[in-house]
């Protein structure tokens, strides 16, 4: 499936730091690398929601990393402030229910953005609520025509299984790579890219640590 967002070398990076300047050095060096900047809380909360505009300005493709996960009412208006403020992409909640994800969806189509739900989460505890859940999670997303999703990379078995109810025509990324234990080769079967956080902004050299992650994507997929 191709979306409006085109990713370069299959590469999200999670600009999850809480200093700007920090987050411009890191990508300075990677810079030729990938296109697309996942942001979420940490950094907004640090240094404000205009970060998204600098980052467009930049040139990059920005997804707004916010789970949106409220009344349909209240998902309206999240989804298009941030819209507005220049994403491209805003991340949501399924488990919020249907009414609640169409108001996303139906904000996004009109702004002509695009919108990524979360089916099932990385970390050991999405398996209390959000794992039991994550096969209606996708079905509500097919019955409202969503095409972008989030699966876990943490959870190979699982994003096969998803991947076959939400079709090829579905687009997936794919977060916990690295750190919290996700493989790429792996995720690749059943992901259409793969978001990247600690271990590049955390490795002492991002450029290299960018690089060998593309190889073994591009090792992955051929
Ligand atoms: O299930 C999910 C959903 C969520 C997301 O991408 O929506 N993320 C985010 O993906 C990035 C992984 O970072 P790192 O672990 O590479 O440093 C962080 O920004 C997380 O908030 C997950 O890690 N798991």
């Amino acid at each position: 499936m191709v979306i409006k967002l085109k990713i370069k070398n299959k590469l999200i990076f999670a600009a999850d730091l809480d200093n700007l300047d920090e987050v411009n050095n890191i990508l300075n060096q990677i810079s030729n690398l990938i296109n697309t900047v996942k942001i979420g809380y940490p950094l907004v909360l640090s240094e404000g929601i205009e970060c998204i505009s600098k980052f467009k300005n930049l040139g990059y493709n920005v997804i707004a990393d916010f789970k949106v996960a409220d009344i349909p009412a209240t998902n309206k208006k999240i989804c298009k402030i941030t819209f507005e403020k220049g994403a491209d992409a805003i991340i949501v909640h399924g488990f919020v229910g249907k009414d609640s994800v169409k108001a996303c969806k139906d904000i996004a189509k009109k702004m002509n953005k695009e919108l990524f739900l979360v089916v099932d989460m990385s970390h050991p505890g999405s398996r209390q609520f959000l794992e039991k859940n994550s096969k209606e999670i996708a079905k509500i997303g097919l019955e409202l025509g969503i095409k972008n999703y989030v699966l876990p990379s943490t959870k190979p078995k699982i994003g096969l299984e998803i991947r076959k109810i939400l079709g090829d025509e579905a687009f997936v990324i794919s977060p916990g790579i690295g750190v919290q234990g996700g493989e790429i080769k792996k995720t690749l079967k059943f992901a259409d890219a793969i978001i990247v956080g600690r271990s590049i902004y955390q490795s002492k050299d991002p450029m290299t640590t960018t690089k060998k992650l593309i190889n073994h994507i591009n090792l992955a997929i051929s």
